[in-house]
């Protein structure tokens, strides 16, 4: 069935008399249409019969209506362009335009260079379909060109001067119409064409008319035949092949109102003519109703021509064009009534142009070869198409490699920045923890006491030592401390560190595969886990520094006590004898108050350590009175900072191993060598003795009233002169130079430990605020009461300098005194020379050994009768020179235990406890009260005066014991045990 679509073009024209043509919609326009005005209807019109109408007022409606804004695209998109798809399958079509002269046909057939019209854009849209569907179909295009001028075929693509014959051509009419004799020209691209349409129209016969400057005297006629077969060759090969042709009509044209004569009369005449057979035809068509009737189509060439376009297989767009003023009042008229038959024209079923073309066998060779071709290409393309491919992946390995490595490198660099911080604040959190479980454990205590209302000075004195201890854990914990700035800090740094851990591994990115991202993932993951265990690790330290802080603190603090037990029980032996001696009850009152009190001590000691000192013998040849050299204890450590930083008791114990006496095992036997580290090389252990600004200075150092200038917190009663006291100061000495144990087998055996720098080092390590909050030291006075004339018998009091002290220069060995102390030989160093002022002789020392060293660890093996205690007095330096090991003495000067000997004299006389006042002078009891708050802090506090026990002659007390008060430490011991938690610090 032949698709006829018939639409109407405005044209525009510049006679606009009146409007003939007026558009309803897209598909229907009136024409002539009733003027409302009667007035002006009459003046137009004038006067009609009755039962006429004045108006035609007639409708036509076509398959599309363009109004006078429509553009080439627009005409072309709704008449040409449906029909290119059935073309590329097979199928005829035909557009051509028709309509009076001078109405645009030309115009919407060839358009201009800047405004092509429907064949430019047809022949545009079939090179891209069939460069679209190249891969499948093999496309050929072939384009004649001809005109039909005065009854005769014209080629306008026939150059001049060629054989091709320009005119006279001869229509061949088979199961299709050809003209015989065309020139058939195979463009490739839509410009081809549109330089071949132009070509052409150059050729075409036009003239200047009356009714158009640029009037086509002939019908031209462009025909594009496309040819298709499909790549894959089979045995039968299966061609379609289309023909779409483009008709530019000449004008019908009304002689009468042309006014042409001559040559364009004769045009005029054929194109009436052909046209009237078109129309003929076309009315034939109609009347037939598809059915076979003779259609005239031999009346003209035209006709002819497009006998198969109009009645055959072809899809047929007609394109009206009118022009809709009154001035083409009839030629649009009878156009549009043109127009309106042709749409009634029906037609059979258009069906495809295939053709099926069986191969001849000798045909098979040549087929094979070009499949064989078409199998290289296909191969060759597909090679390529791999390469690419490997290409690409490996591009995009790279790209994903690249990006992985940058996302590890950004997280290295974040590692980088934030482990410190992050590292830091667990240190502090560490840092923290201890320092909260040390206050918890010093408020407890503090609680105890508080409860327990009035309190003895002892333990007011313990109370106010307890308050300055819990001063530096209280400071840590503020939300202000350096500790928790930098655990702040911290968190800081590990919610960056965690941002960008997370970050990273969700960063978005085409470049990243999925294994890429799990990989960027698990890095993420380790370095997550990385940072856990260093701030793991780093809290772990924190902790066991802490731990091993509070291990040596006990270990010096139970060699303390034990050395005081068996003190206070020789002491008391002393009294007792002299008691009995003199018949003095004082004494003996005195002694018996000991008894009890180094009982009381002595059964807290159990409760501490399971260990009891009560099995000590004295040695009677040597007392520990005698020998005692005081207890020179210095704890450095950092409060709530890390571990204490002592001394390090490997190299001592080291040195006093196979001395190891009073164990702190739990042992049922004193004399058992205890495995665990002995109370001899804890006391060994501890840091050394520092020498205070003043003994630098040679100024005399108060004996219990350097409190203040030490610690530098804590209000001084010096009671001294009013109480007259017998003011021992228990200073955990390292082995004097006198000490036999440095003279026993081992200690030659073993090189001196250089000792000092490992606390110098702590000590340069800090920086300088933290060291002044870090460091304290512990200084235990034991004032014993004044025997003899005060009603008052003063107190036991447990000390502990707490707080800051000026920081303490190190002595060097470039420091002058030092060299010059050198120069003088051993003697001079340190506490080598305790015994020099007690020596008539200078240079004699006198044997004094650490109590623990001898009274209680070789308790048998030195027994020696008491009396000798008595005669002991000063020793000749031959009693122990001999077996004193020089590197002993180089050791203990090395580790600046001992002042330089210009300082001995003053040191020795503060160190003497003055358990006799003086000849004229009035002692006192002397009572140091530690504030609560420490004034200034300095970075390490030496914790003790060196201490040297005054020989074993004790005043007569004369007061009455019953007066008396002393209080054991038991007291402590209680508290403690009742908390099962030891408070040592
Ligand atoms: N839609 C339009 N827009 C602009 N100009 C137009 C349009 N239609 C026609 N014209 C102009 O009107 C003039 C006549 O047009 P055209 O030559 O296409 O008419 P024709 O129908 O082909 O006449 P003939 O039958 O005599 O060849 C031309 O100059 C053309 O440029």
């Amino acid at each position: 069935m032949a698709h006829w679509q018939l639409q109407v073009a405005e044209s525009a024209n510049t006679a606009p008399l009146r409007e003939v043509v007026q558009i309803i919609d897209d598909r229907i326009l009136t024409f002539d249409p009733d003027e409302k005005d009667r007035a002006r209807a009459f003046v137009e019109r004038g006067f009609i019969p009755p039962g006429t109408k004045r108006y035609k007022d007639r409708r036509f409606m076509f398959d599309k209506v363009f109004n006078w804004e429509a553009q080439q695209g627009d005409v072309y998109e709704a008449t040409a362009k449906p029909l290119l798809q059935g073309v590329l399958e097979g199928y005829n079509a035909t557009v051509f335009a028709y309509g009076a002269t001078g109405c645009g046909k030309t115009h919407t057939i060839s358009g201009t260079e800047a405004d092509p019209g429907i064949i430019y854009q047809a022949m545009a849209d079939l090179f891209q379909r069939i460069e679209d569907r190249k891969e499948e179909w093999r496309t050929e295009v072939v384009v004649t060109f001809l005109e039909i001028y005065n009854e005769e075929i014209r080629d306008l693509l026939a150059e001049s001067g060629t054989h091709a014959p320009r005119g006279g051509l001869q229509i061949r009419e088979d199961k299709t119409v050809k003209v015989a004799g065309l020139v058939e020209l195979a463009p490739k691209s839509a410009e081809e064409v549109k330089e071949i349409v132009l070509l052409g129209n150059t050729r075409r016969t036009q003239s200047p008319t009356h009714a158009n400057e640029t009037s086509s005297r002939s019908h031209a006629v462009l025909q594009i035949h496309v040819t298709q077969s499909p790549r894959t060759a089979a045995i039968t090969e299966e061609k379609t092949m289309g023909t779409l042709s483009i008709i530019d009509l000449a004008g019908s044209e009304r002689a009468a109102a042309t006014t042409n004569m001559g040559q364009r009369m004769v045009e005029g005449a054929n194109i009436n003519k052909s046209l009237l057979a078109l129309g003929n035809c076309i009315n034939a068509l109609c009347e037939s109703g598809g059915a076979i009737r003779h259609v005239p189509y031999r009346n003209s060439k035209l006709t002819r021509l497009l006998k198969f376009s109009l009645g055959g297989n072809c899809k047929t767009v007609m394109i009206v064009c009118v022009a809709p003023t009154s001035h083409h009042f009839d030629d649009t008229h009878n156009t549009l009534i043109y127009a309106e038959r042709a749409t009634k024209i029906k037609t059979k079923v258009v069906t495809r142009n295939v053709v099926n073309v069986d191969r001849h066998v000798g045909r098979y060779v040549e087929a094979i070869n070009r499949l064989n071709i078409e199998v290289a290409e296909l191969k060759a393309k597909l090679a390529g198409k791999r390469d690419a491919e490997n290409e690409v992946v490996r591009r995009k390995r790279m790209e994903a490699s690249s990006e992985v490595e940058r996302a590890r490198n950004d997280m290295k660099v974040k590692v980088e920045q934030t482990k410190p911080s992050i590292v830091e604040g667990a240190s502090c959190s560490g840092k923290l923890s201890v320092a909260k479980t040390k206050l918890d454990a010093i408020r407890q205590r503090l609680a105890k006491l508080d409860s327990m209302g009035t309190l003895s000075p002892d333990l007011e004195a313990e109370r106010a030592l307890l308050r300055s201890l819990a001063g530096p854990e209280e400071q840590a914990l503020k939300s202000d401390s350096v500790f928790n700035v930098r655990l702040q800090r911290s968190s800081n740094a590990s919610a960056m560190f965690d941002a960008t851990m997370r970050a990273v591994s969700e960063r978005k990115s085409d470049k990243l595969d999925e294994v890429s991202v799990e990989n960027v993932k698990l890095d993420a993951r380790f370095r997550r886990a990385e940072m856990e265990q260093a701030k793991a690790e780093e809290e772990r330290d924190v902790m066991r520094g802490a731990v091993d802080d509070m291990s040596q603190a006990m270990v010096g603090l139970i060699g303390i006590l034990g050395r005081c037990s068996v003190l206070v029980s020789e002491a008391a032996g002393m009294l007792q004898r002299t008691s009995e001696a003199e018949s003095s009850t004082t004494a003996g009152t005195v002694a018996d108050m000991l008894v009890n009190l180094k009982d009381s001590n002595d059964a807290a000691f159990t409760q501490l350590i399971g260990h009891s000192t009560a099995g000590y013998k004295v040695n009677e040849s040597k007392s520990a009175l005698d020998s005692f050299k005081g207890y020179e204890m210095s704890f450095t450590r950092r409060i709530s900072s890390g571990p204490a930083v002592l001394q390090n008791p490997t190299s001592n114990s080291r040195r006093t191993s196979t001395h190891a006496s009073l164990g702190v095992s739990s042992s049922s036997s004193p004399r058992r060598r205890s495995p665990r580290k002995s109370l001899r090389s804890s006391l060994a252990g501890q840091p050394y003795r520092r020498t205070s600004d003043k003994e630098k200075k040679g100024l005399k150092p108060s004996k219990n009233v350097q409190w203040k200038d030490e610690a530098g917190h804590g209000d001084l009663v010096d009671e001294g002169s009013k109480l007259n006291p017998i003011a021992l100061t228990i200073t955990p000495a390292s082995p004097a130079p006198g000490d036999t144990s440095a003279s026993l087998p081992s200690g030659p055996q073993t090189p001196p430990q250089r000792t000092t720098p490992l606390a110098g080092s702590e000590s340069e390590w800090e920086d300088d605020n933290e060291k002044t909050d870090d460091s304290f030291s512990h200084n235990f006075s034991l004032s014993l009461p004044p025997s003899t004339r005060d009603s008052s018998l003063g107190d036991l009091s447990l000390s502990r300098s707490y707080g800051p002290l000026p920081k303490r220069s190190r002595p060097s060995r470039l420091d002058p005194g030092f060299l010059k102390s050198k120069a003088r030989g051993a003697p001079a160093l340190g506490s080598l020379a305790e015994g020099d002022e007690s020596s008539p002789e200078r240079g004699e020392r006198r044997i004094s050994q650490p109590l623990g060293d001898r009274s209680i660890n070789q308790l048998d093996h030195d027994a020696k009768p008491s009396s000798k205690l008595k005669q002991n007095g000063p020793a000749s330096p031959s009693k122990r020179g001999p077996s004193t090991p020089r590197g002993a003495s180089k050791s203990r000067r090395r580790s600046n235990i001992g002042p330089v000997r210009g300082e001995k004299g003053r040191r020795r006389s503060s160190m003497i406890p003055q358990l006799s006042p003086p000849p004229g002078e009035t002692t006192r009891a002397r009572r140091l009260l530690i504030s609560s708050t420490p004034l200034k802090r300095s970075k390490r506090l030496s914790l003790s005066r060196p201490v040297a026990v005054a020989p074993p002659v004790m005043p007569p007390l004369r007061r009455p014991p019953s007066s008396m008060s002393m209080t054991s430490m038991a007291d402590t011991s209680t508290s403690i045990s009742a908390s099962s938690r030891p408070t040592w610090r």
